[in-house]
């Protein structure tokens, strides 16, 4: 083994540190899952830290999530802990003090995602750019629906558009139509096309087909659209996400010379991991910095690009090498999973290649990969044979299967033999629905842990202080008090008799301020109400949290995360008062629109990963990229993936612009039939790719659980699942004595 800043390496590993110290300007890394990128990335880190001299802080490090944020940093403070404590065996105190400096420099370095490391780079060097934060996101999309509203109410009476609202052609509700457009426009500004070019190509399609018209009178809605929502944000402010990235690619073309070297001078290495599903544009912007920079390291796996979706180019890492006229380096071990589960691994995606060629990309096992004593059956598919309703046979299953595995053992690399814990085991979906609807449901003796980020505006804790807020602001209407009720900050149940209909019913608010249990809170909300006029918000909102006793009651539940949460609420609404919601009602519309437009906020960190509770994880494949645990689950793998009736009604390609079917089959273009084929076999690729992303997170064990028909498929049809992926492989799985079984 070879050590590079005091972590073992294999020898390719290492040679990949010695590449980034050594000459040249970017090292690209393009290799398998598990088989260490990102351990390579962190002992590059501190060997140019402990080699070089340089500082921790003169690095930038740039994750795809906030979750492998948040592991990076710890794989950082370990590395440096490590380091402290080496040279205090060795006795050498200057090294040691080197490293206690590294140490209190972490906080400094900048770690986070493409997006934050933007809008760092805006709100330092864009001196003119708006830099936006909640506030600016939250009323981007308020101005959007504003003119999305003003278009259509135009487009009606518009010469131009007024083809779609023949209401025997197209009869679509207005509220109907609003969501297509909206979905629409999302879908083009998604994939880092341009509103303006994409409607030009509509406008020169050469069909000369009758069905020409609604393509073009979709391009002009959309042009109006956008036209409108930039005018809006221009004049009133506020930013989308979307917007960002733009701004910067903008700023580092227009400003290049002067941009490039101040970043230079404030990071002297870019480091990107999960390279393989950035965008053009984000790509762009690296390239862009790159040559000022010491070195650029950027890692990742074609096979795990995951966000085709998003505009990412699976390519990507091939095209940042050819633009550095450099070859991306490789790693040939797969280093995560034990020898058994790598076999097994192999066996399925060796018949996958066949259908996907970039699987074809293999990994051998590590020279000492670990041989687990456990009698744990690496890769498990379990069939059941219902074909309707399966959720429920399915969850039943799954259950099953996460006590089963509590009462066994595991043969641990570091700790040896132990018993299976809730925390060795990891569900992992497809959707966010699919999970919530587990969550919901799960048996209250099995403690469980949502990790997936983003949701910070749809936990109950929440969405709770949002009713209680609602009803203190309304008080005392009935049904604001009625939707606050029963939530842990107004734990009270009023008797069913209230609600009766008959016209004699009492009020809620009178059963309220009579009842005895009762008095504190309705002293709390009157005295809040008083407050209002003096008090800042985020002084309000604590009050509230006082006079409801809400912390106590989340933490006597041990539920420190909801605690954590309702602080950062108070952090938020800190934020917020400082651009404009002054007033508590400001605050609430605010808190309201964020709710409703499904804004995204990581969950507030607690800190307690050290002590991470004892509980079974939940998690999308997509937030589960570049992390690992012991044990996958993965359900309902039997779903069909396209059914024909999924397939989009909307394209926009490049070179062509838009192409559609509306209600009646209006605006399709001959050429629609090759978009669709199009689709579906990049569809079935990018489904392949997250099926290997959500099998690669297991280091011990893979379990599955499928339904239906045990008969495999014809590949790629509507019935196509990945079931079916592993159908195909089963005898090679079961040569190698992995569990392939029919459960009733
Ligand atoms: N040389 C090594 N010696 C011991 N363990 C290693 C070595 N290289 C990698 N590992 C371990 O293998 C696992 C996978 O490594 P890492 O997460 O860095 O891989 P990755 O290529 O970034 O994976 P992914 O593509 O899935 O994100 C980690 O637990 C890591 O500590």
């Amino acid at each position: 083994m070879n050590h590079r800043g005091g972590i073992s390496l294999s020898q390719e590993q290492a040679e990949i540190v010695d590449s980034v110290i050594g000459p040249g300007s970017i090292t690209v890394v393009s290799a398998g899952a598990g088989s260490g990128k990102t351990r390579t990335m962190v002992a590059s880190v501190l060997h140019l830290v402990k080699e070089e001299k340089v500082n921790i802080d003169d690095f930038a490090l740039i994750t795809f999530t906030n979750k492998a944020t948040d592991e990076m940093r710890e794989r950082l403070e370990s590395g440096v802990q490590d380091r402290i404590r080496d040279a205090e065996k060795a006795g050498d105190w200057e090294e040691r003090s080197h490293w206690f400096e590294q140490k209190e420099r972490i906080a400094s370095t900048f770690i986070g995602t493409i997006h934050r490391f933007c809008a760092m780079l805006l709100q330092n060097f864009g001196y003119t750019e708006l830099i936006p934060h909640e506030t600016e996101i939250v009323m981007a999309r308020h101005h959007f629906l504003t003119a999305l509203k003003e278009t259509l109410d135009e487009a009606l009476d518009d010469p131009m558009t007024s083809i779609l609202f023949i209401s025997n052609h197209i009869h679509w509700a207005p509220h109907v139509m609003a969501e297509h457009v909206e979905k629409w426009y999302e879908y083009i500004r998604g994939r880092g096309r341009s509103i303006k070019v994409v409607v030009r190509e509509t406008l020169n399609q050469k069909e000369g087909d009758e069905e020409q018209d609604y393509r073009n009178a979709v391009a002009h809605l959309l042009n109006k659209l956008d036209d409108k929502y930039q005018e809006l944000k221009r004049e009133l402010g506020g930013v989308d996400s979307n917007d960002l990235l733009h701004k910067c690619a903008a700023l580092m073309t227009q400003y290049k010379d002067q941009i490039s070297p101040l970043v230079a001078s404030r990071f002297r290495y870019l480091f990107v991991d999960e390279f393989q599903d950035t965008d053009e544009l984000q790509m762009n912007i690296i390239q862009t910095l790159s040559p000022k920079l010491k070195h650029v390291l950027v890692v990742g796996d074609r096979k795990q690009a995951i966000y085709g979706f998003r505009g990412a180019d699976h390519s990507v890492l091939q095209k940042i090498a050819d633009q550095n006229y450099t070859k991306p380096l490789s790693l040939s071990a797969s280093r995560r999973p034990t020898a058994i589960l790598h076999r097994a691994q192999e066996a399925l995606f060796d018949e996958m290649g066949l259908r996907y060629d970039f699987l074809k990309e293999k990994l051998n096992q590590a020279e000492d990969a670990h041989m687990p004593k456990d009698n744990l059956i690496p890769f498990q598919y379990e069939h059941i044979s219902v074909f309707k309703d399966r959720e429920q046979p399915i969850f039943e299953r799954v259950i099953q299967k996460i006590r089963d595995f509590l009462g066994q053992s595991i043969h641990d690399r570091h700790r040896g033999m132990r018993p299976v814990t809730y925390r060795d085991i990891c569900i992992l979906f497809r959707s966010n629905y699919q999970l919530s609807s587990y969550l919901s449901q799960f048996p209250s003796d099995i403690p469980v842990i949502n990790d997936t980020s983003g949701q910070f505006f749809r936990k109950p804790e929440i969405i709770a202080c949002y009713h209680m807020l609602q009803a203190i602001l309304k008080y005392p209407d009935d049904v604001s008090l009625d939707l606050a009720l029963g939530t842990p900050f107004l734990p009270f149940i009023a008797p069913n008799s209230i609600y009766r209909s008959d016209g004699t019913n009492q009020m809620l608010r009178d059963w309220f301020e009579d009842e005895e249990d009762c008095k504190d809170w309705l002293k709390g909300i009157a005295e809040l109400r008083k407050r209002m006029k003096v008090d800042l918000v985020p002084q309000l909102l604590t009050y509230m949290y006082e006079f409801t006793r809400v912390r106590e009651y989340y933490g006597k539940q041990g539920n420190s995360q909801a605690v954590a949460n309702l602080e950062k609420l108070v952090m938020w609404s800190r934020g917020l008062m400082d651009a404009e919601a002054q007033t508590l009602q400001q605050f609430f519309d605010r808190f309201q629109l964020a709710l409703l437009s499904g804004m995204e906020m990581d969950e507030a960190d607690t800190g307690e990963d050290e002590a991470k509770p004892d509980a079974v994880r939940l998690s999308t494949v997509h937030s589960a990229k570049g992390l690992e645990y012991p044990i996958v689950i993965i359900p309902d793998v039997g779903r069909r993936l396209l059914p024909n009736d999924q397939l989009p009604t909307f394209y926009d390609r490049a070179g062509w612009g838009l192409d559609l079917i509306l209600p009646g089959e209006h605006g399709r273009s001959s050429k629609f039939k090759e978009w669709e084929d199009e689709y579906r076999r990049d569809f079935f690729e990018e489904e392949a790719r997250i099926l290997y992303v959500a099998i690669t997170r297991a280091e011990h064990v893979v379990c599955m659980i499928g339904h239906g028909s045990n008969k495999v498929n014809p590949s790629g049809s509507e019935n196509w699942s990945w079931k079916d992926e592993i159908l195909t492989a089963a005898p090679s799985l079961v040569k190698l004595g992995m569990h392939i079984a029919k459960v009733d």
